[in-house]
């Protein structure tokens, strides 16, 4: 057996009688050496010829198969001067390869981008978790290279005095305008609420008689008519139709047919309007859950389902907004969203950092009024907010200030909604300095210059506590919170001790060591004496 040339030719035997006339037509080429040994130097280095170049390319194509294709089809065109490599079976490799090549350019760049986009997220405490996220928002003018937005909104916020997005804006704003689905918890005051109306309003592009295409639920009047309002100065100059759910509203003759773009309102009347007046939402393509968890309580729950369940458009893109994300509300949201981003801004469930937190023990429900009044003849530093338990707290607490110097006025659910309407739009414009409220405007009321909230009663829980504190310290500005406790309350005080320690704020070891107790709501019979 000839040995043979190459390991791709080991074991071929050449049977010189049977292909004689060949071997004889190559003797004849090789005229000047027909020695056999000669042609199967020939023979051989020929072999080699073929060999090398294919071991070669099999070895390259391995390492940079596309490539090396591409290299040699050139090369052919110039040496050999055919156009064989250039013919239609040809061209497709190169257009595979130049495709291929753009590809894996393509995945470096996507690399490239996603370590500068964890960059800036670092940077900016943001936190995610899902595939494919949108890179964050460096800046507004994005909205308009990125995503074409028109001039009306860049314009607005630029007269509303908004120049830089916040974080929760960076990232959730291309998060829903990629069509996204996402639940999204930052500190209260960070701007939660633009990150849900812009890219809304950006992907509604333009009025629409065509019935509801947006809904945002809120959990109390308050907040929607706050919303509406907010939604409509980032509209201006734009004809949306933005509606606020209101009972006037619901009971219009012909509501059905009402245009809406936009429809704010409490999940209770919303489940009115869908059940009793036949509202359809069934071509709603954008549901916003604003604080969200308490939207998920027990006490709304059955209503804010119905509304998901009347949103039935497929393509329906959810979001959930707060400021504290429990798990259990989590997972509940993860059974409705489809491939949903999650977003957390600083560390989850904590209270905004520019709020200065204090204790204040009073030993009895009795010491609180006395701690109070010492607190306003010390300092008073209007507008302050006063949080109480329940409504009747709040009327008790009133009836013992309304005839002190202190211009103090009250908000609670059972006040008729002119009054609370009054109540809220006193204290923005400075006629009332002490304004005594119950949870009703602990959640989401944006409250300018709140410059110290007073917890009289201490919150039932702590995300009540990171709420009501949030009144104050927003938008990036200073404030003061101040929580009574008394001796029934000490049991209780673990919890709020470490949102304050996880917020910067001193507080006594022994708070902290405080045994854990089992998370629930911590009201208890508080009378004024
Ligand atoms: N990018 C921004 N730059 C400056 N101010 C902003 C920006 N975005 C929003 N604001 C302002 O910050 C304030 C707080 O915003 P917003 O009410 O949306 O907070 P939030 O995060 O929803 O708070 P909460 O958890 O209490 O509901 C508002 O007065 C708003 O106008």
């Amino acid at each position: 057996m000839d040995k043979g040339p190459s390991f791709l030719f080991a074991g071929i035997t050449f049977n010189r009688k049977k292909f004689s006339s060949d071997f004889a037509r190559f003797k004849e080429i090789k005229k000047s050496d027909d020695s056999e040994e000669t042609f199967v130097e020939n023979e051989k280095a020929e072999m080699e010829e073929i060999d090398k170049p294919f071991k070669k390319r099999e070895v390259k194509a391995i390492e940079k198969p596309f490539k090396k294709r591409k290299r040699r089809a050139g090369v052919s065109d110039n040496v050999e001067g055919f156009s064989v490599f250039k013919s239609s079976k040809t061209e497709p490799i190169l257009e595979e390869n130049e495709e291929t090549d753009k590809a894996s350019q393509g995945k470096k760049e996507l690399y490239r981008q996603m370590e500068r986009d964890a960059i800036f997220r670092k940077k900016h405490n943001i936190h995610t978790s899902g595939s494919n996220i949108p890179s964050p928002l460096q800046d507004f003018s994005e909205l308009k290279s990125r995503y074409e937005c028109r001039p009306y909104i860049l314009r607005n916020l630029a007269e509303l005095g908004i120049k830089e997005p916040t974080p929760i804006q960076m990232q959730a704003i291309p998060i829903l305008l990629s069509g996204r689905e996402c639940f999204a918890c930052a500190p209260t005051g960070s701007g939660k609420t633009l990150a849900f109306v812009c890219p809304m309003l950006m992907k509604l592009k333009r009025a629409s008689k065509d019935g509801v295409r947006a809904v945002i639920l809120c959990p109390t009047r308050e907040l929607a008519s706050q919303t509406y309002r907010e939604c409509k100065k980032l509209a201006k100059g734009k004809k949306f139709y933005i509606k606020l759910m209101t009972k006037q509203l619901v009971n219009t003759a012909e509501f059905s047919k009402v245009p809406c773009d936009i429809l704010i309102s409490t999940p209770l009347r919303l489940k009115f309007a869908v059940t009793k007046r036949k509202l359809d939402l069934s071509r709603v393509e954008y549901l916003v859950l604003d604080e969200s968890d308490k939207l998920f309580e027990l006490g709304l729950l059955k209503q804010v389902d119905a509304v998901v369940k009347a949103c039935s458009n497929p393509s329906i893109i959810r979001s959930l907004f707060s400021a504290t994300l429990p798990d259990t509300v989590e997972e509940l949201a993860r059974t409705i969203m489809h491939d949903a981003v999650r977003v957390i801004i600083g560390r989850k469930n904590s209270a905004s950092e520019s709020i200065k937190q204090k204790l204040v023990f009073v030993g009895s429900e009795e010491g609180k009024l006395i701690a109070l009044r010492q607190t306003f003849q010390e300092s008073l530093n209007p507008p302050v907010l006063v949080f109480v338990q329940n409504k009747e707290r709040a009327k008790d607490l009133y009836n013992e200030l309304k005839f002190s110097d202190i211009r103090v006025d009250v908000i609670h659910s059972d006040l008729p909604q002119l009054q609370r309407e009054n109540a809220i739009d006193n204290f923005r414009a400075g006629k009332t300095w002490v304004l005594i409220a119950t949870d009703v405007i602990a959640r989401g009321m944006d409250f300018k210059g709140v410059n110290c909230v007073i917890n009289y009663d201490f919150p039932d829980s702590s995300s009540a506590y990171i709420h009501r504190i949030g009144r104050s310290g927003r938008a990036g500005r200073s404030g003061e919170a101040v929580t009574f406790y008394t001796e029934a309350d000490v049991r209780y005080l673990k919890n709020i001790a470490n949102v304050m320690k996880a917020s910067g704020c001193e507080v006594p070891e022994w708070m902290l060591s405080l045994p854990k107790l089992k998370w629930r709501k911590h009201r208890p019979k508080r009378v004024f004496k």
